[in-house]
């Protein structure tokens, strides 16, 4: 069943179409991934979806119930990440919990709440002295006193360390076999390959693809990157053209060619025709960087 159905969802702020033209439907018990650069309009649809914003036009239903209109029906359903400036920083952890759940009629025990999060140990630490990941199990904690089968993550990961982020990962695939579903935004494209059942990939406020992210590398990335620097110029329209190539891009200052089979072997040969030399090539499978390259012509970390 659809958790979430968006249906021509626009968000303007004055001249800035922040959310322009979302349809997008999110099945129940899944981990789906917002996946888009800065500014490319994740966290204004986060809000659409979680009544916090109304849109400029379109129509939003979660849970088969308007955000705006049914909030009090669906806020004891939905779990929100909150704000730092929520915490105080000199409660214990398990006080931090304690006062959010005396906020519900309906709370959860503390207690198995740090137990799933693995904060058992942390229970009596000060906010203010826990790691940007213990923090960001705290938000999590949080969000799950009322027991609620949808949650909403805004880069939720982006500012921990590379084994903290693993350790979130598996807190939330756990709760996604619970039977909750996870909507979370994310401008890591390996977070949204290792973590997400399926991701749309915003630009410019617009789904530019949607799906699971194996079947989305396979649709437009081909199967491995060839990545190159060349001296002289290097006519790249002519390099889309050669057989079994799906993309031509740059990633600093490399050349970056996606494709399947032999292609390789057939841009180098269309190079040297066009007189250009390369100085440097590797090949790599295709990711997730390959299918945003493919999509936009750029990478995700341009313009950022
Ligand atoms: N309240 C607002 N008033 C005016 N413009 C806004 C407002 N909120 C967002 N925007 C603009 O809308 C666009 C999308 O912003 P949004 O924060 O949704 O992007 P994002 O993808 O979440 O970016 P980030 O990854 O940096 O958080 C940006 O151009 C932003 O400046």
């Amino acid at each position: 069943m659809s958790a979430i159905i968006c249906r021509g969802v626009r968000r303007n702020f004055g001249d800035v179409h922040a959310v322009d033209g979302v349809d997008l439907t999110i099945d129940e018990h899944q981990i789906f991934g917002l996946l888009g650069p800065n500014g490319s309009g994740k966290t204004t649809l986060l809000n659409q979806l979680q009544g916090i914003d109304r849109p400029t036009a379109g129509e939003v239903s979660v849970l088969g119930l308007d955000p705006i209109r049914d909030w009090s029906l669906l806020a004891p359903r939905m779990g929100t990440q909150l704000q730092e400036a929520t915490l105080i920083p000199r409660l214990t952890v398990r006080e931090a919990l304690s006062t959010f759940a005396s906020f519900y009629p309906h709370a959860r025990d503390v207690d198995e709440v740090l137990g799933e999060l693995g904060l058992t140990d942390k229970a009596t630490s000060r906010v203010e002295k826990l790691s940007g990941g213990q923090r960001q199990r705290v938000f999590i904690a949080l969000a799950l006193l009322h027991d609620p089968e949808l949650l909403f993550f805004d880069e939720l990961t982006s500012a921990v360390d590379p084994r903290a982020r693993h350790a979130i990962w598996d807190i939330l695939r756990n709760l996604a076999r619970q039977g909750r579903t996870i909507v979370l935004t994310t401008h890591s494209m390996e977070e949204a390959q290792a973590l997400c059942d399926r991701i749309a990939i915003i630009d410019a406020g617009r789904i530019i693809a949607e799906g699971a992210p194996s079947d989305l590398i396979a649709e437009h990335a081909g199967g491995s990157r060839l990545l190159l620097r060349a001296d002289g110029v290097v006519d790249e329209d002519a390099l889309l053209d050669v057989d079994g190539v799906s993309s031509v891009g740059h990633d600093g200052d490399h050349l970056v060619v996606t494709g399947t089979g032999q292609f390789a072997a057939r841009v180098m040969a269309d190079l040297s025709a066009q007189g250009a030399v390369v100085t440097d090539m590797s090949m790599q499978e295709a990711t997730f960087e390959d299918v945003f390259l493919a999509l936009t012509g750029r990478t995700m970390r341009e313009g950022e």
